[in-house]
């Protein structure tokens, strides 16, 4: 669902490139629902078509994890989330704050995938001193004047913002002063951040617009394909005289 790019040059330092560390959240993805079922091997082409990527692409991927599977066999899953979780980083517990509890932050409080990936949720920051105090997802709301100490106290390197645009900025340069060195930002806004700082942007509305230009490109190649049967189906119909019965497509 990240829209945005991580400001990294193309490929990392142990030479993973950042196209595949992009598709390694996919793999590993598939291969946790596989290990939910107790599947003990998978294919590439099967965990490729799983996880929406081509199989030379995965097997190219995979090589860059010194993983090549066995042949008849194919990939161990247990070992696979284990390689692709290591490379990701999700061996170890990862405090995650989030700034702006409105209707997305409560929503991204709640939603228990963070937990069970590794990211745990440290501490929800509001400016709005009505919420103070109040719980959302069993953890009370802090107040954005004590922002800087939540941060440094949780020990926290990834930072959510779920504000309005307008605070956005604001909000990530104090979050990066304190120390914050990952930025997952929901805001339709694009952010300013010193070299080492990452920042990936979702926006569902982009990903919708993206939708609409291919829906629209369907209706109008299904417009050119309707107006050439049309076309093809006047011309037979001329062929056989006023009353051909012929169909218009004749079979092979
Ligand atoms: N990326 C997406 O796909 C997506 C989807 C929905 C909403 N959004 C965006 O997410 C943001 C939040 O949307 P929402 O519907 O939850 O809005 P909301 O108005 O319900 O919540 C915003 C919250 O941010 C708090 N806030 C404002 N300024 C702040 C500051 N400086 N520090 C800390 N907290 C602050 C407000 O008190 C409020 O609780 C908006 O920018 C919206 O456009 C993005």
């Amino acid at each position: 669902m990240a829209t945005g790019r991580t400001h990294r040059p193309a490929t990392r330092s142990r030479g993973i490139p950042e196209a595949t560390v992009a598709r390694l959240p996919l793999y590993l993805r598939a291969l946790t629902a596989l290990s939910e079922r107790s599947v003990p091997t998978v294919s590439s082409e099967e965990l490729a078509a799983a996880a929406g990527v081509n199989s030379a692409k995965l097997r190219k991927d995979f090589s860059y994890l010194g993983s090549y599977g066995t042949r008849g066999v194919g990939y161990d899953v247990e070992y696979l989330v284990y390689q692709i979780s290591r490379e990701l980083g999700l061996t170890q517990d990862w405090p995650v704050v989030i700034v702006g509890i409105g209707n997305l932050g409560a929503a991204l409080a709640n939603y228990g995938g963070f937990a069970s990936r590794g990211f745990r949720v440290a501490a929800l920051i509001d400016a709005d001193p009505a919420m103070a105090g109040k719980p959302v997802a069993g953890i009370p709301v802090q107040h954005s004047d004590d922002l800087e100490r939540i941060i440094q106290d949780n020990g926290v390197s990834i930072g959510v913002i779920a504000t309005p645009a307008g605070a956005a900025q604001a909000v990530c340069d104090r979050l990066v002063a304190a120390g914050v060195t990952s930025i997952l930002n929901f805001a339709p806004t694009v952010l300013s951040v010193p070299d080492g700082v990452d920042v990936r942007k979702v926006d569902l509305s982009i990903e919708l617009q993206i939708l609409a230009f291919h829906e629209q490109r369907k209706a109008g190649e299904e417009a050119a394909a309707g107006g050439a049967q049309a076309t093809a189906a006047r011309s037979e119909s001329a062929d056989q005289g006023p009353d051909g019965d012929v169909p218009a497509v004749m079979p092979a």
